[in-house]
């Protein structure tokens, strides 16, 4: 792997596993995908982790909005699913357990941002390597697309 790609493809594969999770949750109890209150509250953790992590906090909103659109997409993917099959045996987990643990993935992400930008911008051949390496379902070509270009915009903090 090219330097310090690992734990952000790690991590970027974590986060959107977990939309599994929390379409299963919304499921069950009838709740809508998209939560603009939570959006907002999701964007701002990641702006105050971001400063602290040492990147320019504003720089990281075109990566953030790409994440949860991706991770928006995923669980209607999911969703669209299970309307003609449900996914009976699976036992929902908690959302507000996985909202801590999404929270604690975008702390890691910033972080290992931070560390892969130390080392310099993203080269084109570093995108071609998290995009081989981005491989959960119901991920489209699009949104990982997206939310790639996006890691380009961030910027370490002054
Ligand atoms: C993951 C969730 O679903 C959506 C995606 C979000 C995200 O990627 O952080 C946040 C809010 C929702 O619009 C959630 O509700 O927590």
């Amino acid at each position: 792997a090219p330097p310090s790609l690992d734990s952000l493809s790690t991590v970027l594969n974590q986060r959107m596993l977990l939309m599994k999770e929390v379409a299963t949750w919304k499921a069950e109890h009838h709740l809508p995908v998209e939560d603009l209150p939570r959006e907002q509250a999701v964007l701002k953790e990641a702006r105050e982790k971001a400063a602290a992590a040492g990147l320019a906090p504003q720089s990281v909103d075109p990566f953030m909005h790409a994440l949860m659109n991706a991770g928006k997409a995923i669980q209607y993917r999911y969703l669209a699913d299970w309307q003609s099959s449900p996914d009976g045996a699976h036992h929902a987990v908690d959302l507000a357990v996985l909202r801590q643990q999404i929270i604690a993935l975008d702390s890691q992400l910033l972080q290992a941002l931070h560390q892969r930008l130390q080392a310099g911008a993203f080269a084109d051949e570093d995108i071609m390597w998290l995009s081989a390496q981005l491989n959960v379902p119901n991920l489209s070509a699009e949104d990982k697309k997206a939310v790639l270009a996006s890691l380009r915009l961030i910027r370490l903090g002054t």
